[in-house]
């Protein structure tokens, strides 16, 4: 099974913690032990909205910003890499011929952002959808995907499974900028819904709920149905 798993900044580094990032490491080491074939994609967290924040006080542009974000999402891919033993390509990938490679070669890949105007979650999606994976899973800091925000708003509710269009519409009214939030953003969405591809989104905070949910579909977040997709499958059955 071919899996990956988009971890978001916030939950690998909302500031910077070693046992943190160990922790992620051990759950896709622990897949990867399994027979997974594993690609990860490392968000910015804290410490891009810092910088963003900072370069936005000073006059850079949102493309500049996009790109001072893109770097810090590749500082947490490489210590995503140092956590992760040997079976891990050294090389933080910057674009999906150089992360497919990898996965081919048995290797796990790690990759940050890629280009401005999109955020990790996109990467994640573009990256599932070149290497054929069979599930694409979102280790966000909200345990998937509401009708609205629920930091925000306490009448929202959750979608235990939802198609790949809801999530669109969903998605399609949050603002995107530089640093913004968004349990996964719009081009992810409709990449998601063009590849037909299988995704969960689940609270990540607790790196110990991906396993459960990659091994057996067993998770309390949200579900991406595909519409005309295959039926699920999961590795342990
Ligand atoms: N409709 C929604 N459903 C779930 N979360 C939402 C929604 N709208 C906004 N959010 C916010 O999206 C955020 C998830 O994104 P973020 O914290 O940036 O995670 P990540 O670091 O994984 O990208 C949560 O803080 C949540 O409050
Ligand atoms: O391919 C990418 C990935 C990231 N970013 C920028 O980097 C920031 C941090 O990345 P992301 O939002 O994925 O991090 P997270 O929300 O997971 O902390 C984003 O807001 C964008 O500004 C970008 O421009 N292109």
């Amino acid at each position: 099974m071919r899996v990956v798993i988009s971890i978001g900044g916030s939950v690998l580094a909302p500031d910077l913690d070693s046992e943190r990032v160990e922790a992620h490491a051990s759950v896709v080491e622990t897949l990867a032990r399994e027979g997974c074939e594993i690609g990860a994609v490392v968000g910015g967290g804290g410490v891009a909205r810092d910088y963003i924040g900072a370069a936005r006080e000073l006059g850079a542009n949102e493309v500049q910003l996009d790109q001072i974000g893109i770097d810090v999402t590749r500082i947490n891919a490489r210590l995503l890499i140092a956590a992760l033993g040997s079976q891990v390509d050294p090389k933080v990938a910057h674009d999906y011929e150089d992360a497919g490679d990898a996965i081919r070669r048995g290797d796990i890949s790690v990759m940050g952002g890629v280009m401005p105007g999109q955020t990790t979650d996109a990467v994640a999606a573009a990256f599932a959808e070149y290497v054929d994976a069979d599930l694409l899973v979102y280790a966000t800091s909200v345990d998937g995907v509401f009708s609205a925000d629920p930091k925000s708003d306490p009448d929202a509710t959750k979608f235990e499974e939802m198609t790949a269009g809801e999530l669109v519409n969903v998605i399609a009214d949050i603002e995107m900028s530089a640093g913004s939030s968004a349990p996964v953003d719009l081009l992810a969405a409709k990449l998601i819904e063009r590849a037909k591809m299988r995704t969960i989104v689940l609270d990540g905070t607790d790196p110990s709920r991906i396993e459960p949910a990659v091994l057996r579909g067993e998770h309390s977040g949200t579900d991406i149905i595909p519409e005309g997709g295959d039926e699920p499958t999961y590795w342990a059955q």
